[in-house]
């Protein structure tokens, strides 16, 4: 909990979460118990895996986006059964819950399950689960992004898009859009062009991340090749003057996840995550938590890091909520719903200062 005296003010807030992998939200608790169920074997040799303890310590000393996703793609390997995928969607959901979120786009990643056996269905099964009962339970809404591992051959990515399972999650609504994870450097945007013009024919939203680790023409690539919507991270958009006015022009939010960012070694800290300047330029960007389980914190965590380190006001955050909220790819009714509840609690808030 962070010390300053608008935390109860951040808490309440009606939080818009746009970037967590559910993978990422995978505590160490649950990695063992799954583990174990399922007989998981986990590395012998790395002795990071010989309790909650070790493994923590070790997550705390990431040294770069690669680092982390070869411990996510090892945790993941403990989610077999459609229960464990719903279980770890319901941790999420409740922990998204009690910081404040009201509407969460989640993402997920199929090609890392159905390489290791694990059908397509069962996934979505589990998840589709954890969604109903946190929409039930909860009163969040939620939505499925499928994300495709760009560390993989474009063909190969393609191929999964247009499995009979995948497009038939497609129609029937259970997936709102398609988004690009893993190593960035390597793998810029345009590889994956044609997956996302047949995306865009279907009706689908479209995110990619850029910008995280690569340069900001991978920003740029991702916008004119892909088509997308949003950009998730963006931090690098500040590298270039150009192309940040377009991003201001067209409206395109960013959904920046700055305790990520630190862990990863992308910043040194918060405070040079440039939310200052894109509040100034006119960027809209919200503020999410990509992995909790693994960067030690969830999405207020994550807010209260911004307002330590940048000193933010009430219409500060105003606005950065009123952007995550029209950002959503919810309808216009939920829109209007949270818009509300926005506003009822910054009259209350900025009432209560002048007191
Ligand atoms: N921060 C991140 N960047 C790219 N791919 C990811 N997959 C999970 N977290 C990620
Ligand atoms: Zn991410």
């Amino acid at each position: 909990m962070c010390r300053t005296p608008l935390h109860g003010f951040l808490e309440k807030l009606p939080k818009c979460e746009h970037h967590i992998h559910l993978e990422g939200a995978l505590s160490p608790s649950l990695l063992f118990q799954l583990a174990s169920r399922n007989q998981i074997t986990l590395p012998q040799d790395d002795d990071a895996f010989s309790s909650h303890e070790s493994l923590l310590a070790r997550y705390a000393q990431f040294s770069s986006l690669d680092d982390f996703l070869h411990y996510y793609f090892i945790g993941m390997s403990v989610l077999v059964l459609e229960e464990d995928f719903e279980a770890l969607a319901w941790d999420y959901f409740q922990h998204a819950s009690a910081d404040g979120v009201h509407h969460a786009e989640v993402f997920f990643d199929p090609q890392a399950h159905t390489a290791r056996g694990i059908s397509y269905t069962t996934v979505l099964t589990g998840f589709s689960a954890a969604r109903s009962r946190a929409e039930r339970e909860l009163g969040i809404s939620t939505e499925l992004i499928c994300c495709f591992l760009r560390h993989l051959p474009a063909p190969e990515c393609l191929a999964t898009f247009e499995l009979e399972d995948v497009q038939a999650s497609y129609a029937s609504g259970f997936i709102k859009g398609i988004g690009l994870d893993s190593n960035e450097l390597g793998f810029p945007p345009h590889l994956f062009e044609e997956m996302y013009q047949k995306a865009g024919k279907l009706g689908l939203r479209r995110t990619a991340h850029a910008g995280e680790e690569g340069p900001a023409s991978f920003i740029a690539s991702a916008l004119e090749t892909l088509g997308v919507e949003r950009i998730d991270h963006g931090i690098r958009l500040v590298e270039d003057v150009e192309l940040m006015r377009k991003v201001v022009a067209s409206g395109t939010m960013l959904t920046t996840c700055p305790m990520s960012n630190v862990v990863l070694r992308c910043v040194e800290s918060v405070k040079e995550v440039p939310i200052r300047k894109f509040l100034d330029a006119g960027v809209k960007f919200s503020i999410n938590s990509d992995d909790p389980a693994y960067f030690g914190g969830y999405i207020l965590d994550n807010y209260c890091a911004v307002h330590e380190a940048h000193d933010l006001t009430i219409e500060d955050w105003e606005r950065i909520c009123k952007h995550s909220i029209e950002g959503s790819w919810c309808n216009e009714a939920r829109k209007n719903e949270l818009s509300t509840i926005l506003e009822t609690l910054v009259s209350e808030w900025k009432y209560k200062s002048v007191e």
